[in-house]
């Protein structure tokens, strides 16, 4: 199991007004370099343990696309519970500047333990981070990550195998949808990459000089050849 120090201990890796900003302008965000390949391969090779797993899910069975995912149990590992703690502070503070170009009341606190005590305090008491597993002919239909009512409007997720080395196609992919028609972006991903994404809705400018929604999904095009694993830090959990 991966042993590194919980993030808050050791100086963050990401530039809270870049990320902001590009947040702000795309809707997404990759955080490059956010796991050496070391613990990329650590965590990828979790997936044949199955003591650190709530469930498996099938994604074909559901209507999902093609390829698998588990739900990690508590307690997360140590890698994926500091990133989890330690990404989530920044994270509140754009996600509150969101709400507030929405006109929502909502308010996220600026601790995940008080966010998670939210979620549990509704029912939402099971884990959300998952590692996805997906090979050759291996797809994820374009989602959003909704598990009840409490909704954390970012998640991040992490490629953990080496585009054309371990796999080839299965390109990270965003759409988004607003009044004005619908668009896709390709995040271009390497090993230990992260990208930090819209999970359902975001504030964009509107001609009038407010802001209306766009809705946002994500997905993984068609696996070419080998197997891509990814891991995905979801920060509300699950009824
Ligand atoms: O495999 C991927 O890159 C996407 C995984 C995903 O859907 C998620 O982390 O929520
Ligand atoms: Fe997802």
């Amino acid at each position: 199991m991966p042993t590194a120090p919980p993030l808050e201990k050791t100086a963050p890796v990401w530039d809270e007004c870049r990320l902001a900003e590009t947040l702000d302008a795309e809707g997404w965000a990759t955080l490059p370099g956010l796991l050496p390949p070391c613990d990329c391969a650590t965590l990828a090779g979790l997936y044949d343990a199955p003591r650190h797993f709530r469930s498996r899910i099938v994604m074909a069975r559901h209507g999902f696309g093609r390829g698998e995912y588990q739900y990690f149990a508590y307690p997360l590992p140590p890698l994926i519970e500091g990133l989890r703690h330690a990404l989530y502070p920044p994270l509140a503070r754009i996600a509150n500047a969101w709400q507030a170009r929405l006109g929502s009341p909502t308010r996220y606190p600026a601790e995940l333990p008080e966010f998670l005590a939210r979620c549990h305090g509704a029912g939402q008491t099971r884990p959300t981070p998952l590692l996805l597993r997906y090979s050759a002919g291996d797809h994820n239909c374009l989602h959003q990550d909704l598990y009840g009512e409490h909704v954390f409007p970012l998640q991040l997720a992490i490629l953990l195998s080496a585009p054309g080395r371990d796999f080839s196609g299965g390109e990270f992919v965003m759409t988004e949808r607003t009044s004005d028609g619908q668009r896709a972006d390709v995040v271009p991903l390497r090993q230990g990459d992260g990208v930090v994404f819209t999970v359902n809705e975001r504030p964009v400018p509107s001609r009038r000089g407010g802001w209306r929604r766009a809705q946002m999904r994500h997905g993984v095009s068609a696996v070419r050849q080998g197997q891509r694993h990814t891991v995905g830090v979801i920060f509300h959990d699950a009824r």
